[in-house]
C-alpha cells in the first residue's frame, strides 16, 4: 500500500502558512508588491508619521516632543539628518549635546515610535544651505548634488562616518529605522545626474546592506528625475493638491508598492518680510482621512518644527533673496513651544479612525513666564571690541575676500579700507553684479551710513577726506536652502565702487561673535571707553534673576531694529522686528538659569536701538506681525515691486 499522502493542504490555507511562517521571520521591514503593502515582521503595516528634527529642539525637550508625537496616535516619526550640523570642519565629527543623533533614536524607540530617517547629502528643510556644509564652497567650482569627484569624495567621507553608526539602529538589527531616504527632491534640481543618484544608492547599500528599505521622495514634478530603479519611489504634496492625480503619477513609477506621501504639509515656512503663514485644520484632516481610506503611508510635514536657533535657518530666492524666519512653528500640530493645537486633535481624531490612538490625556500645555520690561545697558559698538572679535587680527587682501574663502561659516564678517582721497560731493558706493552678500552695514570713522542689501540695487552716497576709515559689516543671512545654486557664497563678492573708483587694499576681519559673547558672559568685560551715542552695530546687555515661578516664554524686542540674541551665551537666533512677521524669540525653559541665579541676555544689535532700550519676555508668541516691507529699491522698481505685492505676487 503507497504510503499515505501527507494531507494536501487545501489550497486556500497556504497564505494563512506563508504569514504564519513569516510571522516567525526575525525582524523584517519589507515592501509586499503583489498586494501592495508594507509588512512588519510579515503582518501589514501602515505608517502614520510626523516630522520632528532634532535639531531645531533642544535635547532636553527631545523626550517631552516624541512622546506627544505617540499620544498624538503617530506610530513613526520622520526625521533629517544635516551634514553641515554633525561635520563642522572636514573630517571633525560632532554628535554630542544636541547633536547626539542616536540618543534622539533612542529616545524615539522609548517613545514606541518607528524612525523613517532622510540623510541627504542634502536634505531642503529651509536649513542653512539645505544641510550642505559651507566648507565644500573652499573648492568655487564644486558641483553641489552631481557626480563631481570633489563632491562626491565629502560625501563617501561623511556617509563612511555616519552610515556605521546607524547601521546598529536598522529596524532588522533590533533597531527602530524601517527606511531611509536617498537624497531629498532630487528630481527638483537642475543636475538630473543618475551618476550620482547611483553612487549614492550604492553607497547606502554597500553601507547598511541589502535589507534596509531605500526610497525617494519628490514632488510631483520630479519623479523622472528623482526616482531610481531599485529605490522605493514616494512622493510629496498638500492639502490643496489633487490626491488623485499625483498618486497616479506616482503608481507610474511605484505600480505595485503601497502609496506614501513622504511630506504631507500641516502648514507652511515663514520668510522674513512675508506674511506669516498658517493652513486651515479642515482641509488638511479631510486631506488626511482620504488618504489613510486608500491605505496610503503618510508623513505629516512638520508635526513639530521648532526653531532655527543661531545662524541655522536657510533661504530662498524668488526674485528677491528671501532668508527663513528664526521660527519653524510652520503651524504645526505642535506648536514651537511644545504645545498642542486644535489642528493636532483634529488629526488625532482622524488616524484614530483607522488605528488605534494610545489614550491620553495629552498634557496641557507648558507654563508661561511673563517677565519684564527690563532696560539694556549698552556696553559698546562692535568696532570698539575688534581685538577680542578677531583676536588673531585682520586678513590683508588687495580685493574683499568671501566668507568661505577665510574659513568663515556662519555671522558676521568687517571689511574695512580707508579713502586715498577727500570726497566733498556726495558720491555713490555701491557693489556690482549684487555683490552684498546679504546685508552690509556701511560706517565711516565709525559712524553708521547706511545699508546695502542683497538683491537691491541701493547705492549710499558718503563723503570724506583722505584716510577716512571705511567699515563695512557683512552680515551672512543662512545660505540658499532650495533651487538651482546652493553655492550661496557669501561676504563682499566683488570690491565695491566708490564714484569711479574701485575700492582695494582691504583688512578683513572674521568675527567670532559667539566666543566672544560666551567668553563674555563667562569671564565678564572689563569696561571700554565708548562713544558716548554709537551708532551702527552695538552690544546691549542685562542680568535678571527668576523669582517667580520660570517656565517657556517668548523674548519681545519692541521698537528694535534686527541682530542676533544670547540668552546665558546660548545663540537664541536672529530677530528682524522693524521687517517682521516674527516679533518674539521662542525661549525653552531649559535655556534659562534656576531661580535665583542671575541670566544673562546679550543682543547685537545691527542698526537703530530704540529710545527706551528695553525687552520683555511674554506668555504667548506674536509670529504674524503687519510686514513693514523696508524697499531699499530705486523709486521706479519700488513702485513697480510695491505694485507686485500689492497684487499678492
Ligand atoms: C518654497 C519651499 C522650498 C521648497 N521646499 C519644499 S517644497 N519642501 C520639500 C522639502 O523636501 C522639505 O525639506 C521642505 O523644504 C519643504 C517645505 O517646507
Amino acid at each position: 500500500m503507497a504510503p499515505e499522502k501527507p494531507p494536501c493542504l487545501p489550497f486556500l490555507m497556504l497564505p494563512l502558512l506563508t504569514l504564519l511562517l513569516q510571522q516567525a521571520d526575525p525582524r523584517s521591514f519589507v515592501v509586499d508588491r503583489e498586494r501592495g503593502l508594507f509588512l512588519l515582521d510579515g503582518t501589514p503595516f501602515r505608517y502614520v508619521s510626523g516630522s520632528l528634527h532634532y535639531f531645531r529642539v533642544p535635547r532636553i525637550l527631545w523626550a517631552d516632543r516624541l512622546f506627544k508625537m505617540r499620544l498624538s496616535g503617530l506610530n513613526a516619526v520622520q526625521l533629517y539628518v544635516p551634514w553641515n550640523f554633525h561635520e563642522p570642519e572636514p573630517g571633525v565629527y560632532n554628535f554630542n549635546g544636541s547633536r547626539d543623533l542616536f540618543t534622539f533614536l533612542n529616545e524615539a524607540a522609548i517613545a514606541n515610535l518607528l524612525v523613517i530617517l532622510r540623510p541627504g547629502p542634502y536634505i531642503c528643510a529651509e536649513w542653512e544651505m539645505g544641510g550642505l556644509p559651507s566648507w565644500l564652497l573652499r573648492n568655487p567650482k564644486i558641483n553641489l548634488r552631481t557626480s563631481d569627484p570633489d563632491f562626491l569624495a565629502a560625501v563617501d567621507s561623511w556617509f563612511k562616518v555616519l552610515l556605521p553608526k546607524i547601521y546598529p539602529f536598522l529596524y532588522h538589527n533590533g533597531g527602530n529605522i524601517i527606511s531611509i531616504q536617498v537624497e531629498n527632491e532630487y528630481g527638483s534640481y537642475w543636475a538630473c545626474d543618475f551618476n550620482y543618484m547611483r553612487h549614492l544608492a550604492g553607497l547606502f547599500r554597500a553601507l547598511l546592506g541589502d535589507k534596509i528599505l531605500l526610497f525617494t521622495t519628490d514632488g510631483p514634478d520630479g519623479l523622472k528625475c528623482g526616482t531610481l530603479k531599485g529605490l522605493f519611489a514616494t512622493i510629496d504634496f498638500g492639502p490643496a493638491d489633487n490626491m488623485t492625480r499625483i498618486f497616479a503619477l506616482l503608481q507610474k513609477y511605484e505600480p505595485h508598492g503601497p502609496l506614501v506621501n513622504s511630506e504631507y504639509y500641516t502648514g507652511w515656512l515663514d520668510y522674513w518680510g512675508q506674511n506669516h503663514s498658517t493652513r486651515s485644520i479642515e482641509p488638511i484632516a479631510k486631506g488626511l482621512e482620504n488618504m489613510l481610506k486608500l491605505g496610503a503611508s503618510v508623513n505629516m510635514y512638520m508635526f513639530h518644527g521648532g526653531t532655527n536657533f543661531g545662524y541655522w535657518n536657510g533661504a530662498d530666492e524668488k526674485g528677491r533673496f528671501l532668508p527663513i524666519t528664526t521660527s519653524y512653528d510652520y503651524d504645526a500640530p505642535i506648536s514651537e513651544a511644545g504645545d498642542t493645537t486644535p489642528k493636532l486633535f483634529a488629526l488625532r481624531n482622524v488616524i484614530g479612525k483607522f488605528q488605534e490612538v494610545p489614550l491620553g490625556p495629552l498634557p496641557p500645555p507648558s507654563h508661561k513666564m511673563m517677565l519684564g520690561p527690563l532696560t539694556m545697558h549698552l556696553d559698546g559698538d562692535l568696532l570698539g571690541f575688534l581685538d577680542f572679535l578677531c583676536p588673531q587680527g585682520p586678513i590683508h587682501s588687495v580685493m574683499p575676500l568671501t566668507f568661505e574663502a577665510v574659513k568663515q561659516d556662519h555671522g558676521y564678517m568687517l571689511y574695512r579700507t580707508y579713502l586715498s582721497y577727500s570726497i566733498f560731493e556726495p558720491t555713490p558706493l555701491w557693489v556690482p553684479n549684487n555683490g552684498v552678500h546679504d546685508r552690509a552695514y556701511v560706517m565711516m570713522d565709525g559712524v553708521i551710513q547706511g545699508v546695502l542689501e542683497r538683491n537691491t540695487d541701493n547705492k549710499l552716497y558718503l563723503m570724506g577726506k583722505v584716510g577716512t576709515k571705511l567699515d563695512i559689516l557683512l552680515e551672512n543671512m543662512g545660505r540658499l536652502s532650495f533651487g538651482s545654486n546652493h553655492s550661496d557664497f557669501k561676504g563682499l563678492l566683488e570690491p565695491p565702487i566708490l564714484g569711479q573708483t574701485i575700492l582695494t587694499q582691504w583688512m578683513i576681519f572674521p568675527l567670532k561673535v559667539d566666543h566672544f559673547v560666551k567668553w563674555w558672559y563667562t569671564f565678564k568685560l572689563p569696561k571700554r571707553p565708548q562713544p558716548k551715542d554709537p551708532s551702527g552695530p552695538t552690544f546691549y546687555s542685562t542680568m535678571f534673576p527668576i523669582l517667580g515661578s520660570a517656565g517657556d516664554t517668548f523674548l519681545y524686542l519692541p521698537g528694535w531694529t534686527k541682530g542676533q540674541v544670547w540668552i546665558n551665551g546660548f545663540n537664541l537666533g536672529r530677530y528682524w522686528t522693524k521687517l517682521g512677521p516674527q516679533h518674539t524669540l521662542y525661549v525653552p525653559r531649559p535655556l534659562l538659569l534656576p531661580r535665583g541665579a542671575v541670566n544673562t541676555i546679550t543682543l547685537l544689535e545691527l542698526e537703530n536701538v530704540p529710545l527706551q532700550p528695553q525687552i520683555q519676555f511674554l506668555d504667548r508668541p506674536i509670529l504674524n506681525s503687519t510686514v513693514h516691507r523696508i524697499l531699499s529699491l530705486s523709486p521706479d522698481v519700488q513702485n513697480d515691486t510695491e505694485l507686485m505685492e500689492l497684487s499678492g505676487h
